[in-house]
């Protein structure tokens, strides 16, 4: 895509709440013996028992409240610092830990909260934990963050609930944590050595499975591409450059011009705007990687359509422009060369 000019988009933050609510069911779910007492109303429902064992077996599926335990977050994204914010609604005490704390996030965070620099500090003497970090492969990456030495300082009846991708945990460590004390896993993501666990509830990856989310995702996805399309607005892509752009003024035409980041492409692009005696009213550069993204807004004042054309077939054909839109009344149309350098419409 990158190589043929096309920026992809994603969505950030669309199915937080989603997946926030999930977690916070989570840590219930890891704190009354829900699923257990499920399991065991089928099983006495199908001998005819519920009515008459109901109040004598309830004994067996005791549990705790989360109301003043203490839950760690790590990770305080669009899902963690909502989480913190609503399990501190609920009365939790809250710690977490994020080197990389974006402002946004920080302002959503409780005012009570515990803010500490190692994930070992973050799970120390936690009751509940939440993993909600990206998985990255590779060197200095996320796998198996949760390992034996973050697992080896969980309390023994701690409850952790990953919500983020199972190879963030290294099983063999959780197994023999579960093995070893009353502490629990619950987790939306499958894993062999876990699966049948008995302190181990897996649920099949329904974090982001809401209508509503699958709403504020399409929604934002089309707010995204539209404001691309219409204005030549850069947000939320992972190939290009962000890219805010002001209102086009009026009396202009919007060139957006894709080109390899390589010395001389944006002289050669002025160049041959001036050279058809236009001006340039606004103008902006922005780089990412191999890729460059340019936007000047021309004035039409004295101009006719065909002088634009001329000029974007120009610019289209300079050496490592890899496409070029212009952007005028209402909606866009879009130019491109071809990937063997052909100019069309
Ligand atoms: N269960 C499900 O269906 C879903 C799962 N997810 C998972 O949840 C993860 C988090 O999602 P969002 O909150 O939307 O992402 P986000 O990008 O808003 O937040 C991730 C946060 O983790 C922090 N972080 C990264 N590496 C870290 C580390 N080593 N230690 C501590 N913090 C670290 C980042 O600084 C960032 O603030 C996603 O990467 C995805 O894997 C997301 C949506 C649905
Ligand atoms: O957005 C994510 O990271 C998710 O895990 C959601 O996955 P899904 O869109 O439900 O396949």
């Amino acid at each position: 895509m990158t190589e043929l000019g096309i920026p992809v988009f994603n969505t950030p933050g669309a199915n937080a709440n989603a997946v926030k609510e999930l977690v916070l069911c989570g840590m219930l779910l890891g704190s009354r013996r829900i699923v257990d007492g499920i399991n065991h109303m089928k099983d006495l429902g199908a001998q005819g028992l519920a009515r008459e064992r109901v109040e004598k077996d309830k004994a067996m599926f005791g549990g705790q409240e989360i109301k003043g335990k203490t839950l760690a977050v790590i990770g305080l994204g669009h899902i963690g610092a909502m989480t913190a914010r609503d399990a501190e609604q609920l009365g939790m005490k809250v710690k977490g830990y994020d080197p990389g704390l974006s402002v946004q996030s920080a302002m959503k965070l409780p005012r009570d909260m515990n803010l500490v620099d190692s994930i070992t500090a973050a799970v120390s003497g936690a009751d509940y934990i939440s993993i909600n970090i990206p998985y990255v492969k590779g060197q200095g990456g996320t796998h198996g963050i949760i390992g034996k030495d973050v697992v080896e300082h969980f309390s023994p009846n701690a409850v952790l609930m990953n919500f983020a991708r199972g190879e963030l945990v290294d099983s063999d460590a959780m197994k023999e944590f579960l093995d070893s004390g009353d502490g629990k896993y619950v987790t939306d993501f499958p894993e062999d050595l876990l699966w049948d666990h008995k302190n181990c509830i897996v649920l099949p990856h329904l974090g982001a499975s809401t209508e509503e989310a699958e709403d504020a995702a399409a929604s934002m996805a089309a707010d995204t591409i539209r404001e691309y399309l219409e204005n030549g607005t850069i947000v939320n892509s992972v190939n290009f450059p962000d890219t805010h752009l002001d209102a086009r003024p009026e009396d202009t035409v919007r060139f957006t011009v894709v080109n390899k980041n390589v010395p001389g492409a944006l002289a050669a692009i002025t160049e041959a705007i001036s050279n058809e005696g236009l001006n340039i009213v606004q103008q902006i550069n922005h780089s990412r990687g191999d890729i460059a993204y340019n936007v000047c807004d021309i004035s039409t004042s004295g101009n006719d359509v065909v002088s634009f054309k001329n000029v974007q077939e120009q610019i289209t054909m300079v050496e490592g422009v890899i496409s070029t839109r212009i952007i005028y009344g209402q909606a866009g149309v879009g130019y491109a060369k071809n990937l063997d350098g052909e100019y069309f419409v």
